[in-house]
């Protein structure tokens, strides 16, 4: 039995960054910053013949509000069928945008920008949709990012208290300066998520060693559901299988 067997388990989501139909990793999510890794679709069935349960799939096009890859998110929710779970996020900002991305299949999508400008339809899409409607806050210190990172949101604690007001299910927390860097998470940040809401919270940005998803793994406890994981995995710091070992897989594949 490995030494990881034991308590709780922490998800991970290998992500795949989509420009210009490509796999790619920005640095601080800034434009311009894109290392390449070939094709979106190849990726997830990469990480899904290694073991990933769940995929964090973005549209950075979207994100930034100058294009879709909304046809390759397509082709992959497609060829992986009921292999893996899909969290979709990128450029859902209105009934449109959000029902495509749902009706192609994915688990649950990630609203950003249109959570931090738009309160009173996140709310009745979080009434409608209920866990299907996460919400990314992506942060810089204590202030939230929108539009492709570029404009800043407004305070996350301020946020963070209306989201809890309309009933949002899931966080997914990013912290924009460690994003893409290979710094290790922000755990004080993580921490005091857990501490403001008893929603569960999925942790993005820094990972870069399998001791960083022991550190996660032990915030399980408080409330860290997950792990998205991009360029650690990409540059081949470790690979998926043995983050798998020290995140706890499912009873089956211990
Ligand atoms: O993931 C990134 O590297 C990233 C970089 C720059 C902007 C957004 C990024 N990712 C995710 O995109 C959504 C936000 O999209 P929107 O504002 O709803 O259109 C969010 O999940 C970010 O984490």
């Amino acid at each position: 039995m490995s030494e990881f067997t034991e308590g709780p388990k922490l998800q991970l989501l290998p992500a795949i960054d989509m420009v210009d139909g490509k796999a790619v990793r920005l640095t601080q999510g800034e434009a311009g910053t894109e290392t390449n890794y070939g094709s979106p679709v190849d990726a997830a069935m990469d990480w899904i013949e290694q073991g990933a349960e769940w995929i964090h799939l973005v549209d950075l096009d979207a994100a930034f509000g100058r294009g879709s890859n909304v046809a390759v998110a397509r082709k992959i929710v497609k060829r992986a069928g009921t292999a893996v779970d899909i969290e979709f996020s990128g450029g859902i900002r209105d009934d449109a945008s959000l029902e495509a991305a749902l009706e192609m299949g994915v688990r649950r999508v990630n609203l950003g920008t249109a959570a931090l400008e738009n309160p009173e339809w996140t709310r009745s899409v979080i009434a409608r949709f209920g866990d299907q409607i996460a919400v990314g806050l992506d942060v810089r210190g204590e202030t939230l990012a929108a539009r492709g990172w570029t404009e800043e949101g407004g305070n996350l604690w301020d946020v963070l208290e209306r989201l809890e007001d309309a009933n949002c299910s899931r966080y997914v927390v990013t912290d924009v300066t460690k994003d893409g860097t290979m710094r290790g998470p922000n755990v004080e940040l993580l921490r005091e998520m857990c501490e403001r809401t008893d929603r569960p919270v999925v942790a993005s940005g820094g990972v870069s060693s399998l001791d960083d998803l022991v550190a996660l793994r032990a915030l399980v406890p408080l409330g860290v559901e997950g792990a998205i994981i991009g360029k650690a995995l990409y540059d081949g710091a470790f690979s998926l299988p043995a983050a798998l070992d020290v995140a706890g897989r499912p009873a089956a594949h211990a």
